[in-house]
């Protein structure tokens, strides 16, 4: 493995772009690998990836290599210590001892969150929300998220599907308790496939696809998915409702629900509609309505750092705050849309308890037995995807 200039200028740029710029990895990520036509398959996967690594392991390798957090050219020499790539002798490595970065790997390995690469504040904030378990899903939380891939059961089948990927030299393993899911074997583009331009899948991960199912959806049915975003959870509603009944998509964002309208063109899911919401009044106007109400509230996000590892450097225990206020909000308000007997489903990709049990613990005490709850589920990352959580809760009244 040798390190060419040009790759290592793009993954120096895409650091300060998601360090200096605040901007998202995987945005970055697509915008870097525009900019030369000429890179191969090799070349685009050593920049996505060194520079996903670099992100996840930022405060291991910047302890390393004992450099200023902003000095990205030393964070690079350092990941290419850790993983036996040569140094090319240029002038932004000189000040790099390899052999240092090697002994003080053994010392450093001791302290978990250098070791593991994560702000102290983060570290004490999992240990106090999930003491013993915090460990194994820290540790989990900085593997490389597997692609998996959800069929469009409206247009094939997983059987099927997964015949034609095939034919298009992607190999796929399925998996016993997630009916719909396709894993790939080896991580390459799957958006360029004629498959995914047919719309005969999206991707989405193993624990997401555990959502719909739970909301115990029959065709037929009026369904709110009142947080709806791009789509990923109201495309799979729609698959499960066979196109019969319908789905109301809402987000605070527009362009988000316009997405999600894309989406839904492409995988031929003719029955949702989508609303802004604007204003408490779109809720109000929407009293008993839903048979079914998905709140996939805004969350820290907690359970997806293996995909989206730059968020433990952004994160900070006011937004977290923020947001456990405004996940309270959602559901005390939102389930007005439910009607007298429906049954809501309440889910977060965070694995921390204060977003997750504790907020539905909470819902449950202040509406006096107006909903009981009749299941309640955990996707963990040491599971081997994402952290996901979900609660199925039942108006009574
Ligand atoms: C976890 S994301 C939803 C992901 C989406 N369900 C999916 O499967 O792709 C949470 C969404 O809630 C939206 N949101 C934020 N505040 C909201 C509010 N007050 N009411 C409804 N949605 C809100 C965000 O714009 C974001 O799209």
């Amino acid at each position: 493995m040798k390190l060419y200039v040009n790759i290592a200028r793009a993954v120096i740029q895409s650091l300060e772009m998601i360090f200096e710029q605040g901007k998202f990895a995987d945005k970055v990520i697509e915008k870097v690998l525009k900019q030369d036509p000429k890179w191969g398959a090799r070349d685009r996967r050593f920049i996505a990836e060194t520079t996903y690594d670099i992100v996840r392991w930022y405060r291991l390798i910047q302890t390393l290599t004992d450099t200023p957090s902003n000095d990205y050219w030393s964070l690079l020499g350092g990941w290419c210590v850790l993983h036996d790539v040569p140094l090319p002798a240029w002038d932004e490595f000189n000040r790099l001892q390899p052999d240092k970065i090697q002994a003080r790997l053994e010392k450093f390995q001791q302290i978990r969150r250098i070791n593991e690469s994560i702000p102290d504040w983060l570290d004490d904030l999992g240990e106090q929300e999930l003491g013993a378990r915090w460990d194994s899903e820290l540790h989990a939380l900085n593997e490389e998220a597997e692609v998996v891939l959800r069929t469009n059961t409206l247009k094939t089948s997983p059987r099927e599907l997964k015949a034609l990927l095939l034919e298009e030299h992607v190999e796929t393993a399925t998996l016993p308790d997630v009916p719909d899911a396709l894993v790939l074997e080896r991580r390459q583009n799957v958006f360029r496939l004629p498959a995914f331009k047919q719309g005969l899948f999206e991707v989405q991960d193993a624990a997401s696809q555990l959502i719909a199912p739970f909301m115990r959806l029959e065709p037929g049915m009026r369904v709110v998915d009142a947080c709806a975003g791009a789509g990923g959870k109201t495309l799979h509603i729609a698959s499960l409702l066979q196109n019969k009944g319908r789905i109301l998509a809402m987000d605070t964002e527009e362009w988000k629900l316009d997405e999600l309208k894309k989406r839904a063109r492409r995988a031929t899911a003719s029955n949702i509609e989508t609303r802004v919401i604007d204003s408490s009044k779109t809720i109000k106007r929407l009293e008993k309505s839903a048979d079914r109400l998905l709140l996939d509230v805004p969350c820290s996000g907690l359970g997806v750092l293996k995909r989206n590892p730059d968020a433990k450097w952004k994160l900070s225990t006011e937004f977290i705050q923020n947001v456990r206020e405004l996940q309270q909000h959602i559901i005390n308000d939102y389930c007005e849309m439910l009607k007298p007997g429906g049954l809501m489903v309440y889910s977060t990709c965070s694995i921390m308890p204060s977003e997750n049990e504790v907020q539905v613990k909470k819902f449950l005490e202040t509406q006096n037995g107006r909903f009981d709850m009749l299941d309640e589920a955990h996707a963990w990352p040491s599971e081997g995807f994402d952290g996901f959580y979900m609660a199925l809760l039942r108006r009574l009244s």
